[in-house]
C-alpha cells in the first residue's frame, strides 16, 4: 500500500504537490491554535474559569478581550484562505494526476507491439483509459484527504496535549484503537475495489460490443437482449458501489458510537481531576473536533483502499504494454526499393499456437509487379503480408530491401513506406476531405483528386457535397464498396513502395470488386502491390500468384 501511494504522488510534479502539503499544514495548524486561543478568552469573560495554565497568564492579564476577539476571527479568516487554497490545488493536482496516467496507459498503448495489442481486448484498455484512471484521480484526492485529516488531527491532539496531557493521552489511544478496529472494513474496501473494475470492465465491453455490432444487433433483432446485458452489467457495477457505501456507512456509525464512548470518559475523568472550565470547555471542543475528522479520515482511507487495485490494474497493463513496446524505428524516411523486397526465410508462431503461422518462407516481390497470395483459409496469407509490411517482426528470418536486410528497428521504419488495405476499411467521423489528409495531412486538393481517380473513386465527386461530405461514424453514410474505394485512395496518396490488399474485395459484389480490380490494374508496371485474394478478379491481376498452405509456400505462378 505505501508502494502504491508513492507511485500515486510522484505522478505529479513534486514542487507543486510540497506546497499543498505545506498548505495543508498551516490550515491545521490555524485550527489547533483558533481552539487554544479560547482558554485566555474563556478566563477573561468569566471569574470563574478556574486555574489556568502558566502560559494563558499574561495573554489573559495584558490583553483585552476586543484584541483576542479579532485574533480568533484573524485566525479563521485565515484558516479559510488557507483551505481555498487547499481545495483549488488539490483539485487540480488531481486532474494532473488523471491526465499523468491517461497519457500513460495511452502511449504505452500505442507504442506496443501488434501481436501484443492482437491479443489484448479492446474493451479493456477503453474501461482503463476512461474510468479507470478516474478512479486514480479518485484515489488520489482520498489520499490528499488522509495526509491533510492527519495533519489536523495531529495539530488538534499536539494542543490537547499541551491543555492536559493525561486526557489527551486516553483520547489519544483511544482514538487509535477506533482506527485500528477499522482494519478489516478496510481490506473488505479492497476487495470491493477489485470488484468494482471487474465491473467497469464488463459494462464497457457490453457498450463496445453492441456499438461495434449494431448492424448485427439490429438485424437479428437483438435489441432487447444488448439492452438487457447491460442492465445486467450496470445493475452489478451499482450493487458492488451501495455494497460499498453501505460498508463504509456502517463504519461512521460505529466511529460515532465509539467517540461518544470516549467523550463520556474524558468528561468523567475531567470531574474527576478537577480541571478549570477554561481548559475543559476548550478540551472538549477539540475533542468533538476529532471526532468528524476522524470519521473523514477513516473514509478517505476506505475510499483509497478501494482505488488501490485500480492503480494495480493500470501498473499491470503498462508493465504488458511496456514489456511489448516497440524498437524506436530507424530509417524512418521513406524508401525506395529498386528492385525486390525480399523475406528470407521468414517463421512467426502467434502467442499460444503450437503451430507456426508462417515458418520458412522465401519469397521476393518483383518492384513494380503485383504478386497476389492465395491459398486457404489459416494458410498464411495475412501474416506473411503483416511481415512484408514490417506490422510483425518475424521470429526467424529477415526482410530485405534490394538484398539488404532491414534490422528489426529498421524493420519498423519500413512501415513508413507500406499502404494497407483492409477488408473492413477502418474510416473516421469526418468528411472525405479529412479522412484523406489524416494519412498525407500535407496532400495538395489536385493530388487529393488523382488519388481519388486512381482508386475508382470518381463517385466522390458527385455526392452532395464533394470532398466535404462527411461520411458518418466508421463510415457508414457510404456502401461498403464506396469505403473501400475511399481507403484505397487514402493508401495511394502516400505514394507507398509497397501497397498491400488484404482481401479488399471479399466483402464487396462483383461490380465494386471490379472497380477496385480497375484500380490495381491501371497501377500494372507503376506499383509494388501485394494482393490477397481468395478468388475474383484481383487474383487476375496478378503478375506473380503465390500458392500457400500451412504456413509455407506451395506453389509459384509467374504470369507476366
Ligand atoms: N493474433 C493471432 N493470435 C493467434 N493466432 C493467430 C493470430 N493471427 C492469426 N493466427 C493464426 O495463424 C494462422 C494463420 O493465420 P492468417 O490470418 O495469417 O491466415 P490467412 O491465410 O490470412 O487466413 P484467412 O484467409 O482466413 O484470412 C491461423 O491458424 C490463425 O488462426
Amino acid at each position: 500500500m505505501k508502494g502504491t501511494s508513492v507511485t500515486l504522488l510522484r505522478s505529479v510534479a513534486a514542487p507543486r504537490l510540497l506546497a499543498l502539503l505545506a498548505l495543508m499544514l498551516a490550515s491545521a495548524l490555524t485550527e489547533g491554535a483558533g481552539i487554544i486561543a479560547l482558554v485566555p478568552m474563556l478566563s477573561l469573560l468569566s471569574a470563574d474559569a478556574g486555574n489556568i495554565p502558566d502560559w494563558a497568564h499574561p495573554l489573559a492579564s495584558h490583553v483585552t478581550l476586543s484584541a483576542l476577539l479579532a485574533f480568533f476571527v484573524a485566525l479563521v479568516a485565515l484558516r479559510a484562505v488557507l483551505q481555498y487554497a487547499v481545495s483549488v490545488l488539490q483539485r487540480r493536482l488531481q486532474l494532473e494526476v488523471v491526465d499523468h496516467w491517461r497519457k500513460t496507459v495511452f502511449s504505452a498503448l500505442v507504442r506496443a507491439d501488434w501481436r501484443t495489442l492482437s491479443a489484448l481486448r479492446n474493451s479493456d484498455h477503453a474501461s482503463m483509459v476512461v474510468m479507470g484512471v478516474d478512479r486514480l484521480g479518485y484515489g488520489f484526492a482520498n489520499l490528499l484527504l488522509l495526509i491533510s485529516g492527519a495533519a489536523t488531527l495531529g495539530a488538534i491532539w499536539i494542543a490537547a496535549l499541551w491543555l492536559s496531557p493525561v486526557l489527551a493521552l486516553v483520547a489519544v489511544g483511544g482514538g487509535l484503537v477506533v482506527l485500528a478496529g477499522f482494519a478489516p472494513l478496510r481490506r473488505r474496501a479492497h476487495l470491493l475495489g477489485k470488484r468494482l473494475g471487474e465491473d467497469y470492465r464488463r459494462v464497457q465491453a457490453v457498450l463496445d460490443d453492441t456499438m461495434r455490432a449494431m448492424r448485427l444487433v439490429k438485424s437479428h433483432g437483438r435489441e432487447q437482449a444488448a439492452s438487457e446485458e447491460m442492465t445486467r452489467s450496470t445493475s452489478d457495477l451499482r450493487d458492488a458501489q451501495i455494497t460499498f457505501e453501505k460498508a463504509a456507512g456502517r463504519a461512521r456509525v460505529l466511529l460515532h458510537v465509539g467517540a461518544a464512548l470516549l467523550l463520556a470518559v474524558i468528561v468523567a475523568l475531567a470531574s474527576s481531576r478537577d480541571i478549570a472550565p477554561a481548559v475543559l470547555l476548550p478540551l472538549i471542543a477539540l475533542f468533538a473536533r476529532s471526532v468528524p475528522l476522524l470519521d473523514s479520515l477513516q473514509q478517505a482511507a476506505q475510499h483509497w483502499v478501494h482505488a488501490v487495485p485500480a492503480l494495480k490494474d493500470a501498473e499491470a497493463l503498462i508493465e504488458t504494454l511496456r514489456e511489448a513496446e516497440e524498437l524506436s524505428p530507424t530509417g524512418s524516411a521513406r524508401l525506395h526499393p529498386a528492385s525486390s523486397i525480399s523475406v528470407n526465410g521468414v517463421a512467426v508462431r502467434h502467442p499460444g499456437r503450437e503451430q507456426a503461422a508462417v515458418e520458412g518462407v522465401t519469397l521476393d516481390l518483383a518492384v513494380d509487379a503485383t504478386t497476389v497470395l492465395v491459398g486457404p483459409s489459416g494458410a498464411g496469407k495475412s501474416t506473411l503480408a503483416d511481415i512484408f509490411g514490417g506490422l510483425l517482426q518475424p521470429d526467424e528470418g529477415v526482410v530485405e530491401i534490394d538484398g539488404q536486410a532491414l534490422s528489426p528497428e529498421g524493420l519498423i521504419g519500413w512501415r513508413a513506406s507500406v499502404a494497407y488495405v483492409h477488408q473492413e476499411p477502418v474510416l473516421f467521423h469526418g468528411t472525405v476531405r479529412e479522412n484523406l489528409l489524416w494519412a498525407e495531412p500535407e496532400a495538395r486538393e489536385d493530388t487529393l483528386e488523382q488519388a481519388l481517380r486512381s482508386a475508382s473513386a470518381g463517385f466522390v465527386f458527385d455526392l452532395p457535397c464533394g470532398l466535404d461530405t462527411v461520411v458518418g461514424d466508421a463510415g457508414r453514410q457510404l456502401s461498403g464498396g464506396e469505403r473501400q474505394r475511399i481507403a484505397l485512395a487514402r493508401a495511394l496518396l502516400r505514394d507507398p513502395a509497397l501497397l498491400i490488399l488484404d482481401e479488399a474485395t471479399s466483402a464487396l459484389d462483383s461490380a465494386n470488386e471490379a472497380a477496385i480490380g480497375a484500380a490495381i490494374a491501371g497501377m500494372a508496371g507503376t506499383r509494388t502491390i501485394l494482393v490477397i485474394a481468395h478468388r475474383g478478379k484481383l487474383a487476375e491481376t496478378a503478375d506473380t500468384l503465390v500458392h500457400m498452405r500451412d504456413g509455407r509456400i506451395e506453389a509459384i505462378e509467374n504470369r507476366s
